[in-house]
């Protein structure tokens, strides 16, 4: 999917919600635990209940990989049972030598078919390069991350005198099929989202941190919104854990309906 294709759905749902798909075996009804495969039929449900209101799903890997091969392939079945015209991105936070992400990459966009992937840039432009040669997919680079640790090497000064993340975001500029690229960027940094909208105007964000983490949507939008709205604003356990009874996947609906309507006004208020 290209960016022009991203923005015609966001302007036809009036929404940039990503509902992320961080499916917990602890944390799904019990009744499902029977099922041959709860994972996907949980997510099957939630898809089915918030499609309508969501322009992107996000399963975090982490979820999935833990499972071992069924998790691989409830992870599979939930990819192929997510409508065609939704953006989809693999939080796998990805990132090596360039032989290996270049397998990384082989993974998630070849074996696996995602729109995108979540790269962590800390080894550098080989590390990231081999995931930017895939044309039609997107790299979503870790710049500012939401959880209170980002402060630990993110906001350093680096030898310029500039925090890190803006060296994330200068260099990474620099490598190349920079179309298909787009940022983390925290709901959770507020002001910070400002700063990073300057350096890149045009960029779309994957902002992770509202709801569960308490980043505010408002704030997002005003600092963070462009001329092509920008922004894919993720919410997992807000969302699909809204209730933790059979009736999970209604409660989903709910709070994804909410967000959306939220995101309706907004758009009207910043997407100039
Ligand atoms: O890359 C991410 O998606 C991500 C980056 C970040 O800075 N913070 C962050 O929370 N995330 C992911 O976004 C999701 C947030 O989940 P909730 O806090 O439950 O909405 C999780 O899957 C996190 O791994």
């Amino acid at each position: 999917m290209n960016k022009a294709e991203l923005f015609e759905q966001i302007k036809r749902k009036s929404s940039f919600l990503c509902v992320g798909l961080d499916t917990d075996l602890s944390k799904i009804p019990s009744d499902l635990l029977k099922l041959e495969d709860p994972v996907f039929e949980f997510n099957k449900q939630i898809i089915d209940a918030t499609a309508e209101y969501a322009v992107a799903y996000k399963p975090n890997i982490a979820f999935y990989e833990a499972l071992g091969p069924k998790g691989w392939e409830s992870l599979q079945k939930t990819l192929d049972y997510i409508p065609k015209d939704i953006f989809t991105i693999a939080d796998a936070k990805r990132g090596d030598i360039g032989n290996t992400s270049g397998l990384y990459a082989k993974a998630f966009f070849e074996s696996m078919d995602f729109d995108s992937v979540t790269v962590a840039p800390y080894m550098g432009v080989d590390s990231v390069q081999p995931f930017l040669e895939f044309q039609d997919k997107w790299v979503i680079l870790l710049a500012l991350t939401s959880n209170a640790g980002s402060s630990d090497f993110q906001l350093i000064e680096s030898k310029s005198g500039k925090p890190l993340f803006h060296e994330v975001l200068e260099k990474s500029q620099l490598w190349g099929n920079t179309d298909n690229m787009m940022y983390v960027v925290g709901a959770t940094r507020g002001e910070l989202i400002a700063e990073v909208r300057k350096l890149v105007p045009d960029h779309f964000f994957l902002v992770p941190g509202v709801g569960a983490q308490g980043g505010s949507l408002e704030e997002v939008a005003q600092y963070g919104m462009n001329d092509t709205c920008g922004l894919l604003v993720n919410s997992s356990r807000g969302i699909i854990y809204a209730s933790q009874k059979m009736d999970f996947a209604s409660a989903a609906k709910r709070e994804a309906e909410k967000l959306q309507l939220e995101m309706a006004s907004l758009l009207e208020q910043y997407c100039r």
